[in-house]
């Protein structure tokens, strides 16, 4: 049985696709030992969601004041409920499973389940008193606890936690990053800088609204984003981009409390719309790029705007750094000066309007070096460890960023061009070979072309490329990924991502479906292979020197979500092992050569990669 093919102009349409046969994916490849359950939000074990880290110490507060501060909003909060109304809260959370002793229990409606279905649950785990909305009280007081009911829960329990747990995020230099693409690794770069400032003991952040009194940066640096969170050097593995409020404000005080002085954190839209950073204030929010993504969330663009626009007001952040290269970031600025918003601007093209601007950019495979210059025509010399203009990109907005907070810029560029790489992004793999392998998590058409753009910038020969799309996502991105890589690529292996409860090869015909749309001599050499494994070791087989094998999509993640069930897999090792596969295969055979784009008959490359690997 192939599943490796080339597809030929004929079959070059999703039906093609549609009417193979469908192996069974299930099992296939991972004895059923190595398969572990998904944390389904719905499953009521406690021990699947453990919740952030907590403070160690926090002061109690009564109900009845976070009953005062609800009511001053919404007039009509009650305090109702059979239990003890004089009691006092040390937490909150909105996770039934994550209730510590002395929490409140947000019990959220949620758009699959309500939270009040879970409260007995949080009762008997300690919980105090109960935050619902009128459609939860009734639940909620079935338990006997003190019940808090507003109209809005989920827009009240941000303000609730930065209370509860004595408002750390003002202690805290908060910058806030958000965009479609390079939020991750723009958040790292910040981080990179924050450090450097920490270490030289450079004055920091000088908030506006203090009469730039500010503070120092010193201390330690905390990141929050996708790859994980970090206090200082200790890395918490993350949920999710950005947490909900409840967890974010507990992270900001364990933070607090351990030390940390400036923290770096990607703002998602989701938390944007879902109230997740109510209760912080960023000192500045970062404005990257903004491109289709999420339209399964959001109706259209301009909502995907809005939400994000979010970040941009009084209520939500003091500054704005903006990227006056990008459509979205033209207009954002336009109307942040009509409000008369404080916005310092970047330009990678060099845009003389550009506050901070970019020149003489050299860029190579490993990294790019460049000239950043101010407002003031001041010059620094800069790098950022990262392939690509994109990340020029973001290098220049995170030295703006860590500039408009009050540091020094030379100080931020060192910073920012020893950080030692983001996790899954443009990641080398390097097992000797003679040939550049990477991985990256480019999972949307935006960021896809951008890195095959930016691979191909700095590779002599072809470029080999793997590629999925995740299931139970914005389906919209999926033929946009595919003739992207179809276009750019000299061998593009379409390939799974996380499936999730979907049927791996409808994706793959809808990936098809984009990569026929590209004409034929556009087009690199299409492969189709569900099993993600045999999809990188088909793209390594065809690689030879000077070529770049790239696997997209996934970047950091450690595991693969197929109909519910994550079994272990990371790129990097299936990549390093596929490599390592072929250099024993070529030690034992003379190496076939890597197959130019025109070579109409891959056909042995087939036989070689399939069925006897798995
Ligand atoms: C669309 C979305 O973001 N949904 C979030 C939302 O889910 P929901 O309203 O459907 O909640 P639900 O599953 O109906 O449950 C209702 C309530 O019952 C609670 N519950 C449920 C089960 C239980 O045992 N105990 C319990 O207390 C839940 O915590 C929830 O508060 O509220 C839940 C918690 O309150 C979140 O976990 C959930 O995020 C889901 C997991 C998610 O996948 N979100 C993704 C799309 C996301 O947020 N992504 C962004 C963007 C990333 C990027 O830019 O690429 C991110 O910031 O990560
Ligand atoms: N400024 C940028 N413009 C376009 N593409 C980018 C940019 N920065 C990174 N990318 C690409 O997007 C991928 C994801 O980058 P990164 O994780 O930094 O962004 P993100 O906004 O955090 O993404 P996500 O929201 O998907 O987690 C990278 O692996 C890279 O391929």
């Amino acid at each position: 049985m192939h599943h490796v093919r080339t597809i030929t102009d004929s079959e070059c349409n999703p039906q093609a696709a549609e009417a193979a046969p469908r192996p069974s994916l299930r099992g296939t490849t991972a004895p059923p030992g190595t398969l572990t359950a998904v944390p389904q939000a719905d499953q009521t074990s406690p021990e699947s969601y453990p919740g952030p880290p907590r403070p160690a110490r926090v002061e109690p507060v009564p109900l009845a004041e976070l009953a005062r501060l609800l009511d001053a909003e919404a007039p009509d909060t009650v305090v109702t409920g059979t239990g003890d109304t004089d009691v006092s809260a040390t937490g909150i959370t909105h996770d039934s499973r994550a209730v510590r002793p002395g929490d409140v229990y947000a019990a959220l409606p949620g758009a699959r389940l309500h939270g009040a279905d879970f409260v007995e649950q949080a009762r008997s785990l300690g919980a105090v008193a109960v935050l619902t909305d009128p459609g939860g009280t009734a639940r909620a007081e079935a338990t006997g606890l003190a019940v808090l009911t507003v109209p809005d829960p989920r827009g009240r329990m941000g303000e609730l936690a930065a209370t509860l747990y004595g408002k750390p995020g003002e202690d805290l230099l908060q910058i806030g990053i958000t965009g479609t693409s390079g939020k991750t690794t723009t958040a790292y770069l910040v981080d990179g800088g924050l450090r450097k400032a920490a270490e030289q003991g450079v004055p920091g952040a000088a908030r506006p609204s203090q009469g730039g009194g500010g503070r120092q940066a010193g201390g330690l640096t905390g990141l929050i984003g996708t790859v994980e969170s970090r206090i200082g050097d200790e890395r918490i593995k993350s949920e999710r981009t950005t947490p909900e409020a409840t967890d974010l404000q507990a992270l900001f005080a364990v933070m607090r409390e351990r030390g940390v002085t400036s923290v770096a954190m990607e703002v998602s839209s989701h938390a944007l719309v879902l109230g997740r950073v109510d209760g912080c204030v960023f000192d500045i929010g970062v404005f990257n790029n903004l491109s289709p993504e999420h339209l399964d969330f959001h109706p259209d663009m301009e909502d995907y705007f809005q939400a994000k626009r979010q970040l941009f007001t009084p209520r939500r952040s003091r500054a704005a750094v903006v990227n006056f290269d990008d459509e979205y970031g033209f207009r954002l600025l336009t109307e942040l000066g009509e409000e008369g918003f404080p916005v310092t601007t970047f330009s990678a093209e060099g845009h003389p309007d550009a506050d901070w601007r970019a020149e003489d950019v050299v860029l190579g495979p490993f990294g790019s070096t460049f000239t950043a210059v101010g407002p003031e025509g001041q010059k620094v010399s800069a790098g950022v460890p990262l392939a690509g203009p994109f990340n020029v990109a973001n290098a220049l907005a995170a030295l703006t960023a860590l500039v408009a907070a009050g540091i020094d810029p030379h100080t931020a560029a060192e910073g920012i061009s020893e950080v030692p790489g983001v996790p899954g992004r443009l990641q080398r793999v390097d097992a000797g070979q003679d040939y550049l392998a990477i991985v990256d998590y480019a999972h949307k058409p935006d960021a896809v072309e951008s890195v095959l753009y930016a691979v191909r910038k700095v590779t002599d020969g072809a470029v080999h490329a793997v590629l999925g799309c995740g299931g139970d996502r914005d389906p919209h991105k999926r033929p946009a990924m595919g003739a992207a890589l179809a276009r750019l690529s000299d061998t593009a292996v379409l390939t799974s991502d996380n499936p999730r409860t979907e049927d791996p090869l409808a994706i793959l015909a809808t990936m098809l479906g984009g990569a026929a749309e590209v004409p034929a001599h556009e087009r690199g050499t299409v492969l189709l292979e569900e099993d993600r494994a045999a999809a990188i070791r088909a793209a390594v087989a065809r690689a030879g020197s000077g070529d770049t094998v790239l696997v997209l999509g996934k970047g950091h993640e450690q595991g693969q979500d197929i109909a519910g069930v994550v079994r272990p897999f990371d790129d990097t090792q299936v990549l390093g092992a596929a490599i390592h596969e072929r250099a024993a295969e070529c030690a034992a055979a003379p190496r076939a050569p890597s197959v130019p784009r025109s070579d109409p008959s891959p056909s042995a490359d087939i036989h070689r990669t399939d069925d006897q690997n798995r």
